[in-house]
């Protein structure tokens, strides 16, 4: 590894990382596919909301004028000259001295400017007695006054959620352009792996982080790909890369990184025949220090080499292949809110390095996440990287800047919320 003197800092890793990455070209999805995802046109809307005049109470549909007078000392009766349920407009139009029964939803008949709900009536069936009067216009949801037909009403960039979903199939789209999930292919390498399930021995461990970056990327919102482990040799390594590339749209590789002997990937990325172009090195940051990005393949399939070291895996997924998944899909890079909250207990850091400590980031119930209105932070375990246990019971990572070298108890930091995401 290069020493501390030739290590780049966190914030240019960053723009490394986001330099390989492009956004996806849009695709048509249906509206089931579409949550998530980044919209990709101006959708102007085919049809007006409401696209008809149409009730907003049950009950009867009148003339303004007929019932002006009503009362309940001096009630208003009109015949009943049918009823119009929402999906069954058998009236098209009203005569003045009628009423017809209606129902929230259904369209008004021509000729009925108000809609008397069953409240102010005696519901009557064949004659109603009106004891109040609406005034003009009362209980009629007007046609496009909540959309007009061709107006924009989810624009190009804007995240598609639950009611940009409603919204647009409330137009009547079926399906809407936007940037697709990426795919992302993750590699395991070491010799040392065992796919969970199996036997392992004095020197074998589980492969724990091809399962946790293939959730996080799932998480993020891509589609992700497991490869199988795959061993400390640069051929076997190469060929599976290169196998993945036909689906791939960012491999993520986990180990063989540093300084090690068989430091695969280092190795086998780094040769001549490799069809990769990736730049290896130090970050100034703790866990994370060895990391690797480029590209591979004919179609410069972007690849970020992680650290092998779990919390090291997680922490620079965190910082550096989240944002690029998120270019990928088109959204904004940074997906956690940074929180401030104050520390329980006192921290230590090394100079020089951006430390990402492990926490348990709480916040009275109730109330949002800042030291002003009692967030706190509890260090959880140590420094070590291997420290798994310790980050899967913690939901945030303490971020102590590079200058810094202690934080005292009491002190306020930053927290990234883990499981919080804009
Ligand atoms: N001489 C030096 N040695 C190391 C340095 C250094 O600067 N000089 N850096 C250390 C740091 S920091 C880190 S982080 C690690 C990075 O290691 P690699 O990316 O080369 O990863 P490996 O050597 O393959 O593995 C490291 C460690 O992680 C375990 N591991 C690997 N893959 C998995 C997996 N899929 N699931 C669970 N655990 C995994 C592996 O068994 C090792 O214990 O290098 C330090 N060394
Ligand atoms: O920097 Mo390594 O990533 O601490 O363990
Ligand atoms: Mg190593």
């Amino acid at each position: 590894m290069p020493d501390a003197t030739s290590l780049i800092g966190v914030p240019e890793f960053f723009e490394r990382v986001m330099d390989a990455v492009h956004p996806l070209a849009p695709m048509s999805h249906s509206l089931q596919e579409a949550s998530g995802l980044a919209c990709a046109e101006d959708v102007a809307a085919p049809v007006a909301l409401p696209s008809f005049d149409n009730a907003a109470m049950d009950g009867y549909a009148v003339v303004a004028a007929d019932v002006v007078t009503a009362s309940e000392d001096h009630p208003v009766h009109l015949p009943v000259v049918g009823e119009i349920g929402a999906g069954q407009a058998r009236i098209m139009a009203l005569s003045p001295g009628t009423a017809a029964k209606i129902m929230t939803g259904a369209p008004v008949p021509a000729g009925c400017d108000t809609v008397v709900p069953y409240e102010w009536t005696d519901r009557g069936v064949a004659q109603v007695r009106i004891e109040r009067a609406p005034a003009v216009g009362q209980h009629i949801r007007s046609r496009g006054e909540d959309v007009t037909a061709g107006e924009v009403v989810v624009s190009a960039g804007t995240v598609l959620g639950p009611r940009q979903i409603g919204l647009l199939a409330a137009v009547g789209r079926s399906h809407v352009l936007a940037r697709p999930r990426p795919r992302v292919v993750v590699v395991s390498t070491g010799s040392e792996l065992r796919d969970p399930g199996d036997e392992v021995g004095h020197d074998s461990i589980y492969d724990g982080n091809s399962y946790m970056l293939a959730a996080a990327a799932r998480a993020a919102g891509a589609v992700s790909y497991r490869v199988g482990i795959v061993p400390d040799d640069p051929g076997a390594f190469l060929e599976a890369v290169h196998d993945q590339l036909v689906r791939a749209d960012l491999v993520i590789t986990s180990g063989g990184v540093s300084a090690g002997d068989y430091d695969v990937v280092k190795a086998a990325l780094g040769s001549a025949s490799s069809g990769a172009n990736v730049w290896f090195g130090g970050v100034a940051m703790q866990p994370g220090k060895p990391q690797g990005v480029g590209t591979i393949g004919d179609d410069q399939t972007p690849i970020v080499t992680l650290p092998g070291n779990p919390v090291s895996a997680y922490v620079s997924f965190e910082v550096f292949v989240l944002p690029a998944i998120r270019k990928l899909m088109g959204l904004a890079p940074y997906a956690r809110p940074l929180r401030r909250a104050a520390l329980t207990h006192p921290v230590t850091s090394i100079a020089g390095r951006r430390q990402f400590l492990r926490g348990e980031y709480s916040v009275p119930t109730g109330v949002g996440g800042n030291v002003a209105r009692g967030a706190s932070v509890t260090p959880v375990g140590g420094h070590g990287s291997h420290l798994l246990g310790d980050l899967a019971a913690s939901n945030a990572l303490i971020v102590i800047p590079e200058s810094v070298t202690r934080v005292e108890a009491g002190q306020p930091v930053h927290v990234l919320a883990l499981d919080e995401q804009f």
